[in-house]
């Protein structure tokens, strides 16, 4: 269910669902249908409802829900953009069921209709946005946003690209979005996902067989992807079965940024971790330090001798290490080894001025290298695929991009970090919370995922359940956490996912909608029931 699907994905499952013979019809009927049901679960009867309807299948759906809606005993009123006569195909059909009035929808007309509604269905456009908003459709946009009313969005607020999650010249903001069979890149990337509000993923009956079709490459970032190579530790581990990871402590000022890392790999599963410093900050380390190991090094011969051990099997470099030629020795030493590596912060920007000598030593490399850059440092290593410099290519194939040419799993950190490796995976995370955004996260992430690396996961899915457990973590310290407090919260995250990995894999659940997102109580949605009565019949 992690999947998401590009508009033109879902397009195409959608046209493989009705050339196997489903009518298009059925599934407009089950979506409308999923729409109206999320709109009455909060809204009572008696509430005023808007539906606003574009002028291709997304108003369709709207159609729908008003009728649903209005059979329930909801005062419906629908305002059209654009000529009825012009709507075609399931739309059409859809739009001669319904038996209330079809008014006209412009910017003004809008707003005196707005006063008086007490939600609003947002149906004006959904996959198929293809420009900026402009003229009388903005103007919609834009002043249905400033009533402050409450909106369910159809499949995507209207206005936010679904393959991109950017805001098409103006977006909507809804408090719920009913969206069907999987979730679209827009909905977890920002900004669409501050516009999206709860997601839910109606079942409308397109089959999981169309998936296999399609081969999509993007994925939720979720415990799916990687919880079958993190195993609980299991009787008769010992602690150099569970590796042994070094971390690269900056001078003697700048120790706690390691220190961060450190305990986070460690608390992370490493069986060992070493603190390796320069002797001035290995004293001063040595002051805070206890279950984490302390080893001094000279230089940078000396530091390729402390990896020379094959079961120091991850390295963390970066973290307040300093930014300049000696950061870019400790870091071609580390990738001349054949330990796992993690580069964070100043080891990447110690390549901003030559960035292929770094991606030269990564290609061809046999041990994984994860790269966790923000968007800042980011564009220092890649400014041709930097968010200022590429319009409105999407994070997921910037990073993606970064990777291929790399050799590296790629980190895109950030309110929407996306994971990417060369062969083209890719997965986006949403479970970090805002507080992340603080002084030292970053290093306890780097350090969870050298932690993971000393485990022996793979790179993708290291740099993937990193991300997430990182996420989780914040979620649980909540607000007013400090870096210091994430990597305590590991052991209860870890103790839900090993429980939860021992679990017999769980039943479908009784209900044909998901919803994902903070608010709504589970499991009181109705279901898309299977009575569906199809205006206009096609079978
Ligand atoms: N059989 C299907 O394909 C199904 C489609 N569904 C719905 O259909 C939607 C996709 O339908 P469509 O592909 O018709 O696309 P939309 O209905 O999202 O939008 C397409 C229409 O909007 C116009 N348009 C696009 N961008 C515009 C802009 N910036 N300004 C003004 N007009 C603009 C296009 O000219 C076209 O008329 C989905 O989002 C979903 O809600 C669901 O009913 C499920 C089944
Ligand atoms: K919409």
């Amino acid at each position: 269910m992690n999947e998401l699907l590009t508009p033109a994905e879902m397009s195409r499952a959608d046209r493989l669902t009705i050339d196997a013979g489903t009518p298009g019809i059925r599934l407009m009927e089950r979506a409308g249908r999923a729409v109206a049901d999320a709109t009455a679960f909060r809204h009572v009867l008696g509430t005023r409802v808007l539906v606003l309807c574009g002028p291709g299948n997304n108003g369709g759906d709207g159609f729908v829900a008003a009728r649903i809606l209005a059979e329930r005993g909801y005062a419906v009123r629908l305002a059209l953009l654009g000529d009825r006569s012009r709507l075609s195909g399931d739309a059409a059909l859809a739009a001669a069921a319904w038996r209330g009035a079809t008014e006209p929808l412009d910017g003004d007309g809008v707003v005196p209709m707005l006063a008086q509604a007490g939600v609003v269905v947002d149906a004006l456009f959904g996959a198929g946005l293809a420009r900026t908003l402009e003229g009388e459709a903005r103007r919609v946009v834009e002043a249905v946003d400033r009533s402050g009313r409450p909106v369910v969005a159809v499949d995507l607020p209207s206005g936010i690209d679904g393959r991109t999650g950017a805001v098409c010249g103006a977006a909507l903001h809804a408090q719920t979005t009913v969206t069907f069979f999987r979730r679209k890149p827009g909905h977890l990337l920002m900004p669409g996902r501050a516009h999206c509000g709860t997601v839910i993923t109606a079942d409308i009956g397109i089959p999981d067989w169309t998936l296999r079709e399609i081969g999509p490459a993007l994925r939720q970032n979720c415990p799916a992807l990687w919880l079958d190579r993190l195993p609980a530790p299991r009787l008769g581990d010992h602690k150099y079965s569970r590796g042994h990871a070094l971390v690269l402590s900056g001078p003697a000022l700048r120790t706690g940024a390691a220190r961060l890392s450190a305990e986070a790999a460690l608390r992370a599963g490493a069986g060992l971790v070493t603190l390796v410093a320069p002797e001035a900050a290995a004293a001063i380390a040595a002051t805070h330090l206890t279950a984490v190991m302390i080893e001094a090094f000279a230089d940078a011969a000396g530091f390729a001798a402390l990896l020379a051990d094959p079961r120091r099997n991850a390295v963390v470099l970066g973290p307040a290490a300093g930014v300049g030629e000696g950061t870019r020795a400790l870091v071609a030493a580390a990738l001349a080894g054949r330990a796992g590596l993690v580069l964070d912060a100043d080891a990447l920007t110690s390549f901003a001025d030559a960035p292929e000598t770094l991606f030269d030593r990564v290609r061809g490399r046999p041990a994984p290298v994860i790269l966790t850059p923000h968007e800042g440092e980011f564009a220092r290593l890649f400014p041709d695929l930097a968010e200022r410099a590429v319009g409105d290519r999407p994070k997921t194939e910037r990073a993606v991009a970064a990777a291929r040419r790399s050799g590296a799993i790629v980190v895109l950190k950030g309110t929407d970090t996306v994971v990417a490796a060369p062969d083209g995976r890719a997965a986006i995370n949403d479970n970090a919370p805002p507080d992340l955004a603080t002084a030292g996260s970053g290093d306890v992430l780097a350090g969870i995922a050298g932690g993971l690396l000393a485990r022996g996961l793979p790179g993708y899915e290291a740099a993937a359940a990193a991300v997430w457990l990182h996420g989780e973590c914040g979620r649980r310290a909540g607000p007013g956490l400090i870096a210091e407090d994430l990597a305590a919260e590991l052991k209860p995250v870890l103790a839900d996912l090993y429980r939860r990995a021992a679990l017999p894999p769980a039943e479908p659940p009784p209900v044909a909608i998901r919803q994902e997102g903070p608010t709504l109580p589970p499991r009181r949605l109705l279901v898309g029931s299977q009575d569906e009565d199809e205006p206009g019949g096609t079978d």
